[in-house]
C-alpha cells in the first residue's frame, strides 16, 4: 500500500488515484514512461544546441607563418585596416617613428656606399662607419667587382657625408626607442666563396637574433613610441602641449636633412653606384627614398600604404583580435560579431620553434612565401637561398601530422617585386636550374612556382587536402582586401563545419 505524506502537495498530485485497477495502472505507467522519454529527448536537444552554439561562438584562430620578411605582419596590417579601423587610427602616428627609421636606414645604406667608394678613391681602406669589417672590399679586385669604374667625386659628395652624419645618431636613438624589432637579424657566418653579391649589406655585428618574447610585439613597440614621444605616461608638460603628438627632436633633425637626403638619392654618381649592384634598394623592405618630400616634413602623417610598407621585425608572438561583422555576405554563415584571433610570429630561423605550440589550436594557417626571392639569400644564414628555405618550410608544414586536418592557405607573395625582376631581365634559371628554358616572364614563373608548391602539398600531406593558393602583393591594400574576403569565406566555412561535426 502506498503511504502519502499529507505535508507534500506535489506527492499528492503525483500519487496514483486510490482504487486504481491493474489495467489503469499499466496505462498510467506507459503514459509516464512516454512523458519521461520525450522529456529526456528535449533535454538532449537543448544540450546539443547549447554545445554547438558554444563551439560556433569559439573565435576563429589563424596563424600566420613564413620566413622573415615574407609579409606576415604586412598581411596582418591589411586585416587590421579592414576590421579594426579604430585601433588603426589610434596607432597611425606611432608608425611615424618606424617609417623615419626605415627611411634613415635607406639613406645610411646609400651613404655608406658613397663613403666607401670615396675612401677607395682617396686610397683609404678604412671601413665606413656602419660597414662591417667582413663587407669591406679588401682588394682592388673586390672593389672593382662591387663598384663601377671611373667614379668622379666632388665637394658636393664630401659635404653630403658631413651634413647627413647627424642621421647616424638619430638612427641609434630610434633603434633604442623601438627595441629589438628595429634591427634585422644578420648572419654571423661568411657567405660561400662563390656567392654573388649579397642582397643586402651586412651592418653592425650587434644585429644578432633576439629571444622569443611576447612582450616585444608591435603593439607594445607602438605603445612605447607613443609614451616616449609624449615624454612618458604622465600628463604632458606645457611645452609639449604646443606640439603635435609625436613631434620631437627626431622630426626636426629629419626635416633639416630633407634637402640633403634628396640630393644624395638623386645624385648621378650615387645612381651609377646603385645601378652597378645586382640587388635593387627599391625592392628592399621598408623602402621610402622616393617619398622624402612627403615624409621629411614636421606635420607628416603616415598614410595607410606607408604603414603597410613600414618594416618592423616581429619579435616573439603577437596576438591580434578582430571582430569581423561588417560583411553582409557572411550573414548566412556566421552570427554577426564573430571574433577572429590572428597570431603573427617572427620568421627568422631561430624564432620558428615557437610556432609549433599553436598548431593544435588554430583553424587555419596562412603560409607566406615571397616568390620574388629566388635570387636572394637569408639574412640570418647567407649560405641559404631564400626560396629554397621557404620551400623546405612549406614541405615541413605540409608533412606535419598535427596539421593534417588544418586548412593551409598559401600566399605566393611579393608578385610585384617578381614582376619588376622579370622586367629587369633577371633569369630564374640562373638560380633555379629546374626552371630550364621556360619563358622568363612573370606569369610563367608564377605558374611554375605554384605547381611546385602544389606538388609538395600533394606528396607530403599525411591526408588529402585542398590546395588553397593566392598570388599576392600584400602592400597593395585594395587587392589584398579582396584576397582576405576569399580567405575569410573558406576559413569560416571550415570553422563552422568543424563546430557542427564536433
Ligand atoms: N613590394 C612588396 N613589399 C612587401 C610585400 N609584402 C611585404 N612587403 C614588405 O616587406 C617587408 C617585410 O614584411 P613583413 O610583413 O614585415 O615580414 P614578416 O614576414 O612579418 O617578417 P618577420 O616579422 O621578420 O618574420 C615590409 O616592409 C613589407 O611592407 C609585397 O607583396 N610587395
Ligand atoms: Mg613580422
Amino acid at each position: 500500500m502506498v503511504r502519502i505524506s499529507m505535508d507534500d502537495p506535489l506527492a499528492t498530485l503525483a500519487a496514483p488515484p486510490p482504487n486504481e485497477t491493474p489495467e489503469a495502472r499499466q496505462a498510467r505507467e506507459r503514459r509516464e514512461a512516454e512523458a519521461r522519454r520525450i522529456n529526456d529527448a528535449i533535454d538532449e536537444q537543448i544540450r546539443q544546441e547549447r554545445n554547438s552554439l558554444k563551439k560556433k561562438k569559439r573565435p576563429v584562430k589563424i596563424l600566420l607563418i613564413g620566413q622573415s620578411e615574407s609579409g606576415k605582419s604586412a598581411t596582418l596590417k591589411n586585416f587590421q585596416l579592414q576590421y579594426a579601423r579604430e585601433q588603426w587610427k589610434l596607432e597611425r602616428m606611432s608608425w611615424r617613428a618606424v617609417i623615419y627609421l626605415n627611411l634613415i636606414r635607406n639613406v645610411i645604406e646609400v651613404l655608406d656606399l658613397l663613403v666607401e667608394a670615396m675612401a677607395h678613391a682617396d686610397g683609404d681602406k678604412q671601413p665606413s662607419p656602419s660597414s662591417p669589417t667582413s663587407d669591406v672590399p679588401d682588394s682592388d679586385g673586390e672593389y672593382r667587382r662591387r663598384y663601377p669604374p671611373s667614379l668622379t667625386f666632388t665637394d658636393k659628395h664630401r659635404l653630403l657625408k658631413i651634413r647627413l652624419a647627424p642621421l647616424r645618431s638619430v638612427l641609434v636613438d630610434l633603434e633604442r626607442r623601438i627595441g629589438p624589432g628595429s634591427q634585422e637579424v644578420y648572419s654571423v657566418s661568411a657567405p660561400p666563396a662563390d656567392a654573388r653579391e649579397p642582397q643586402t649589406p651586412i651592418p653592425h655585428s650587434r644585429s644578432r637574433e633576439f629571444g622569443v618574447s611576447s612582450s616585444n610585439g608591435w603593439k607594445s613597440v607602438l605603445d612605447k613610441i607613443r609614451q616616449a614621444t609624449r615624454g612618458g605616461a604622465g600628463p604632458p608638460s606645457p611645452n609639449q602641449k604646443q606640439r603635435d603628438p609625436g613631434h620631437d627632436e627626431v622630426t626636426d633633425i629629419f626635416a633639416g636633412c630633407k634637402d640633403d637626403m634628396k640630393k644624395l638619392w638623386k645624385d648621378p654618381v650615387v645612381k651609377q653606384i646603385l645601378a652597378h649592384r645586382r640587388s635593387k634598394i627599391e625592392d628592399s623592405s621598408g623602402f621610402f627614398l622616393d617619398d622624402i618630400d612627403r615624409i621629411a616634413v614636421p606635420d607628416y602623417e603616415p598614410t595607410d600604404e606607408d604603414i603597410v610598407r613600414a618594416r618592423l621585425r616581429t619579435v616573439g608572438v603577437q596576438e591580434h583580435r578582430f571582430i569581423i561583422d561588417e560583411s553582409p555576405s557572411f550573414a548566412p554563415l556566421s552570427d554577426h560579431g564573430k571574433e577572429w584571433i590572428m597570431y603573427d610570429v617572427g620568421g627568422t630561423r631561430s624564432s620558428r620553434a615557437a610556432w609549433a605550440s599553436f598548431f593544435d589550436d588554430v583553424d587555419a594557417i596562412i603560409f607566406l612565401s615571397p616568390i620574388s626571392c629566388f635570387d636572394e639569400r637569408l639574412r640570418e644564414d647567407r649560405n641559404v637561398n631564400r626560396l629554397e628555405d621557404s620551400i623546405q618550410l612549406w614541405r615541413s608544414i605540409c608533412s606535419s601530422r598535427i596539421l593534417a586536418k588544418t586548412q593551409i592557405i598559401l600566399f605566393l607573395n611579393k608578385c610585384d617585386i617578381l614582376h619588376k625582376k622579370m622586367k629587369r631581365g633577371v633569369l630564374v634559371k640562373d638560380y633555379v636550374p629546374s626552371f630550364a628554358d621556360r619563358k622568363n616572364d612573370t606569369m610563367t614563373v608564377m605558374k611554375y612556382f605554384q605547381e611546385h608548391f602544389k606538388d609538395i602539398s600533394k606528396k607530403c600531406s599525411p591526408e588529402p587536402r585542398t590546395f588553397f593558393v593566392h598570388f599576392t602583393s600584400v602592400i597593395d591594400t585594395k587587392s589584398t582586401a579582396r584576397t582576405l574576403k576569399a580567405v575569410q569565406e573558406s576559413v569560416l566555412q571550415q570553422h563552422l563545419q568543424k563546430a557542427t561535426l564536433i
